[in-house]
């Protein structure tokens, strides 16, 4: 099974790819939806956030509210390295539970879309990772308009990770998206293609 990691900024368009790599029947394990289930209600993930940020991070039903903890460590380095400290272990266990439930199934491709991909090293995990790349003001304004954040809140949000021109030099394969998205899911086409996918 080939492992492929797919990353990129914020708002650079790895949704857009992973989206369309499931169309095409390819798996594919999203660290979002991992970091989402690791602090559901009764979690020790939810616990360990209310202890180390107060209760005020929880909505009236006791769920996250997610908009108030993301105010909080978008623009805090010190506490958004407490909360990747808190998750980080059990996020990497959800990852490395989905990858081993697929090395089960004999598959020939896996996507791992990761946000914090090289941040948090797990291209150590992967066989090849394809960074979506956008030039730093397209992920600006494609971040505000698709959140409506102040132009601050954004380049809080993409200041909070590695750079994408840093992700860019790291990158095994390089997917540029910052024309239209045909242009993007061809890129992806001739890559599946040369790799026999
Ligand atoms: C702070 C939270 C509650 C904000 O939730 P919200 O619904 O507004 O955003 P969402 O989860 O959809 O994330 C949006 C994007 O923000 C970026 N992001 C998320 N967490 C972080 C972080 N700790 N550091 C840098 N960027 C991050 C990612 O690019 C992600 O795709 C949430 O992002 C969170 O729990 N983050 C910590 C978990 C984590 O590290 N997630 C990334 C998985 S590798
Ligand atoms: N080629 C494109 N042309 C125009 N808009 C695009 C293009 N690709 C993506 N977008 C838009 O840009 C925004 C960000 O794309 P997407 O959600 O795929 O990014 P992402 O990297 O998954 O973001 P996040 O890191 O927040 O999960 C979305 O609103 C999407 O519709």
């Amino acid at each position: 099974m080939f492992i492929l990691g797919l990353t990129g900024g914020i708002a650079s368009g790895k949704s857009t790819v992973s989206n369309y790599l499931a169309s095409k029947n390819i798996p594919i394990v999203d660290a979002d939806i991992g970091a989402r289930e690791v602090v559901e209600v009764g979690t020790e993930g939810l616990q360990s956030i209310v202890t180390h940020f107060d209760k005020e991070v929880l909505s009236e039903d006791g769920s996250l509210n997610r908009k108030k903890l993301g105010a909080i460590i978008f623009d805090n380095e010190t506490k958004r390295e407490l909360l990747n400290q808190l998750l980080g272990t059990n996020i990497r266990e959800w990852i490395l539970t989905k990858v081993a439930d697929y090395r089960r199934q004999d598959i020939p491709l896996l996507v791992l879309d990761i946000p914090l991909l090289y941040e948090a090293s797990y291209q150590e995990v992967c066989d090849a990772v394809m960074v979506v790349y956008t030039p730093p003001e397209i992920q600006l304004e494609r971040l505000i308009k698709r959140n409506g954040l102040t132009t601050k809140e954004a380049q809080d949000r993409i200041n909070s990770q590695l750079s994408i021109e840093k992700k860019k030099q790291l990158a095994d394969i390089l997917i540029d998206n910052s024309n239209k998205i045909e242009d993007t899911y061809l890129q992806i086409d001739e890559w599946l293609d040369k790799m026999k996918f």
